[in-house]
């Protein structure tokens, strides 16, 4: 597997039907570590997400996340503290080889119901480098000061 350091790297975008007229999902400041990603949902027909309910939200695009990275699509903090409104697998996990639209699963935890209309940005997806670790199955751990302690184990 080939390590990347690029920090500009190219990601590759499809746009699908849905995503016809969107526009692009881009990084809204100089320095915005996320690109906004937007809904493709019918214009005629925005969603409506209950309180408590959760739905899967259409981007439009299927991107080509370079190899060596992944997406990780993130609620926006605004539709969070106003609305309630985050993702529930956040981060959520978009691989280098998928190749399916990218989707964003969110919830209403606010107390409204929330009108999700197209072009509205409704999460972010940040670009960041992975590692895959090899995995190799040992018999004993080596020995370290904290152990098996955890869980709060070093006190408050
Ligand atoms: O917020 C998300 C999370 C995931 N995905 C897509 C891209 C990702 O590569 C694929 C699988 O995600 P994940 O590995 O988190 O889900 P899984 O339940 O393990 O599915 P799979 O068995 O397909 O890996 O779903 C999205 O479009 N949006
Ligand atoms: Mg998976």
């Amino acid at each position: 597997m080939t390590i990347h350091h690029d920090t500009r790297p190219t990601l590759n975008l499809i746009r699908l039907a849905n995503g016809e007229g969107l526009d692009l999902p881009a990084y809204e400041s100089k320095g915005a570590a996320g690109m906004d990603l937007r809904a493709a949902v019918d214009e005629a027909a925005p969603l409506t997400l209950l309180p408590g309910k959760r739905t899967l939200v259409p981007t439009g695009f299927i991107f080509e996340i370079p190899e060596g990275f992944e997406g990780q699509v993130r609620p926006r903090s605004g539709l969070a503290f106003k609305n309630g409104i985050t993702c529930l697998n956040s981060p959520g996990t978009v691989d280098s080889d998928y190749r399916g639209e990218v989707k964003v699963l969110l919830i209403n935890l606010g107390e409204e119901p929330f009108v999700i209309s197209r072009g509205m940005r409704i999460a972010q997806m940040v670009i960041a480098p992975v590692t895959q670790a090899q995995v190799a199955e040992i018999t004993a751990a080596s020995e370290t000061v904290r152990g098996a302690g955890g869980f709060g184990s070093t006190g408050a």
